[in-house]
């Protein structure tokens, strides 16, 4: 049984997190960590939760003291080096997922995509960084023609507003978001940069978000050196994802509603310009999922040697 602890427990994702890791026999929750819900039982955030599972609030040191032999970080960007550091110091061999940003450009992380980037570099990782929902939603429609590209790739996001947290903001108020459609960060993004140096072809990235909850789709637009047929640019999708049991393919184009709440992605809608030149395609997940927990549990399986999708699909 493999003992996982969870710092940033009560969050959107934490709460994904939670119920997953409660389906898997070979993963136990032994701690989730929150300051605001300290001392309430997880289950009245996540029914799925065992008894007796209370939060508790753990700062590094605690969390490091504990001896998991898993931690995941589901914190707000910028918060995790000293949970990093703790367990650095005091528990090093402790596997550690970190769903934020902030380790996704260090190489010493090893970037957990595992449909795209392989699995056998994730066999026994301690230190994984998790991609999140648009990086995965994009880096799944660019990768597998990115040798093919002239000039960047364009790729146009919608997200839910749970992909903004819990922390109030614009992004997450509802009022502000009531009939509304909001651009954001569309230059220089966090995600471009990330999506541009994992791809190793560069992107551009405009994200939006929406007043529904959950769920994300992007639209990537694509130009080619050469002239590409419909079939050409549809086989190159079923030749790289065919044997992928979390990614569905699709010939009409996916939307919100296909992507929320599944533990996959949906990619299709392909549509070639005339001459070939362009075309595009969409991707729908659903951002708790696999643009969050599942792929950071398939990640952990992965690096433990555990079954990739117990408790997902
Ligand atoms: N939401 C999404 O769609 C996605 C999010 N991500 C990434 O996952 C991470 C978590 O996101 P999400 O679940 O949405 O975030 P939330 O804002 O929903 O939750 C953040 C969690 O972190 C805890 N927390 C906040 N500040 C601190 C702090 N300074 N020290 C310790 N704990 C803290 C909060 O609990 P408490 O305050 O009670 O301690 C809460 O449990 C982020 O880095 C985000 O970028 C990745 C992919 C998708
Ligand atoms: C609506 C909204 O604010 N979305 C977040 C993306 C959530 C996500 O993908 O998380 P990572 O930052 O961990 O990749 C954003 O644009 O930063």
């Amino acid at each position: 049984m493999l003992t996982v602890g969870l710092v940033g427990a009560r969050g959107h994702t934490g709460k994904e997190l939670i119920a997953i890791l409660s389906r898997r026999s070979d993963m136990e929750l032994v701690f989730a960590s929150s300051r605001a819900m300290a001392g309430e039982p997880v289950s009245n955030l996540a029914p799925e939760a065992r008894d007796g599972l209370t939060f508790e609030a753990m700062g590094p040191q605690d969390v490091a003291a504990r001896g998991a032999d898993a931690v995941i970080l589901a914190l707000p960007n910028g918060e995790a080096a000293p949970y990093v550091a703790a367990i650095e110091a005091a528990a090093p061999g402790t596997i550690l997922v970190d769903l934020s940003a902030d380790y996704r450009f260090d190489g010493s992380w090893a970037y957990g995509l595992p449909e795209l980037y392989g699995r056998e570099r994730l066999k026994g990782a301690a230190r994984i960084s998790n991609p999140g929902c648009y990086a995965t939603a994009g880096q799944l429609c660019v990768h597998p023609v990115r040798d093919l590209l002239s000039g960047p790739a364009h790729l146009f996001g919608v997200s839910g507003y749970s992909g903004a947290g819990t922390t109030p903001s614009r992004k997450n108020d509802l009022e502000a978001l009531r009939d509304n459609l909001m651009p954001y960060s569309l230059t220089g993004h966090m995600h471009e940069r990330e999506m541009s140096r994992h791809l190793a072809h560069e992107v551009r990235f405009s994200p939006h978000v929406a007043a529904f909850f959950r769920g994300i789709t992007l639209t990537a637009q694509l130009n080619f050196a050469a002239p590409v047929t419909l079939e050409a640019l549809k086989s190159r999708y079923a030749e790289a994802y065919g044997g992928e049991k979390l990614i569905r393919l699709s010939d009409t184009i996916p939307e919100i509603r296909d992507g929320q709440d599944i533990p996959g992605a949906v990619i299709g809608g392909w549509s070639v310009g005339e001459g070939g030149r362009n075309a595009t395609l969409v991707c729908a997940l659903d951002n708790l999922l696999k643009g969050a927990a599942v792929q950071a549990v398939q990640n952990l399986a992965l690096a433990a040697g555990l079954e990739e999708l117990g408790g997902i699909s």
